[in-house]
């Protein structure tokens, strides 16, 4: 059929060839352009959802994608902010809502914009970024006290881990949450023996979405970039990923700073860890 002026998107998409049906023209070439339009959809993203990831190694990232930290996050700045002088109705303007925009940058960061947010105050004023430090030794001593008590696994995630080490891929978790942390947090919630490895957002010189984390972790698992898979739920940990040169995989219930994470892209995303296909790369 010929291309009709003003219609013709492009011969690159698989479908491209329905759109000159879904044109002007008779009622039966409308419905049957518009079927092939429906049907292609469906079979790419299908496509998408169900090809199997290969890899020989997977990275794993922590808040957001194995557990839903922001209950802790709430707690521990609520008891900082306290300490720090902020009056209950600043203290109250950092609550789950604000947290779940806010997580992901690492502690200094969150601690940066979380004073700022309580007080008023833009996230780059100097009277703020002067106050982190003291906040830090508050906010270490509450989370050391509190780690893991207002947080759960998310749904799927023993499954998929289990999963992972029954193929019997290495895995390593890497997170921008502080080292000693993260190991107190995977140890609590019975996940630690999955991991052959913890890195935090102090174990390298870079924190995400910077790919030098990235880069040492694929080196102490010992496993190329190219061959190795990182599992997040964030744009944070897709732009380290792909900088990298690792594949990246997004879970649809974390984190992402307030955006859609359908709209990152990725070798797929899903809604829990286990509908993960893996395929051992070989
Ligand atoms: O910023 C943090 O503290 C943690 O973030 P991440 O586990 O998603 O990297
Ligand atoms: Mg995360």
């Amino acid at each position: 059929m010929p291309t009709r002026p003003g219609y013709n998107l492009g011969r690159s998409w698989p479908w491209s060839g329905a759109w000159d049906c879904a044109v002007p023209g008779t009622i039966s070439e409308n419905i049957a352009g518009l079927f092939r339009v429906a049907l292609s959809v469906i079979t790419v993203n299908l496509h998408r959802q169900l090809s199997a990831i290969p890899a020989r190694a997977v990275i794993v990232d922590l808040d957001g994608t194995m557990v839903d930290t922001l209950g802790d996050f709430v707690v521990v700045l609520q008891h900082t902010l306290a300490d720090m002088g902020c009056h209950p109705v600043e203290i109250a303007r950092v609550d789950r809502a604000f947290l779940e925009l806010t997580v992901g940058k690492g502690t200094e960061d969150l601690l940066r914009r979380s004073l700022a947010h309580a007080w008023g105050l833009p996230d780059d004023d100097a009277e703020v970024a002067a106050q982190v430090p003291q906040a830090w030794r508050h906010y270490q001593g509450h989370y050391q006290r509190l780690n893991g008590q207002h947080a759960d696994v998310f749904p799927g995630v023993a499954e998929g881990l289990a999963q992972l080490a029954a193929l019997g891929l290495p895995m390593a978790c890497l997170t921008n949450k502080p080292t000693a942390f993260a190991e107190q947090l995977l140890q609590l919630k019975g996940l630690r023996g999955h991991f052959a490895c913890v890195f935090g957002g102090d174990a390298f010189e870079r924190k995400k979405p910077d790919p030098l984390p990235l880069l040492k972790t694929c080196e102490a698992l010992g496993v190329a970039p190219a061959d190795t898979v990182m599992v997040g739920d964030s744009s944070n940990d897709a732009q380290a990923a792909t900088a990298a040169g690792c594949g990246v995989v997004l879970v649809r219930y974390g984190y992402n700073h307030g955006h859609p994470i359908d709209e990152v892209p990725a070798l797929a995303h899903v809604d829990r860890m286990d509908q993960i296909e893996w395929q051992v790369r070989t």
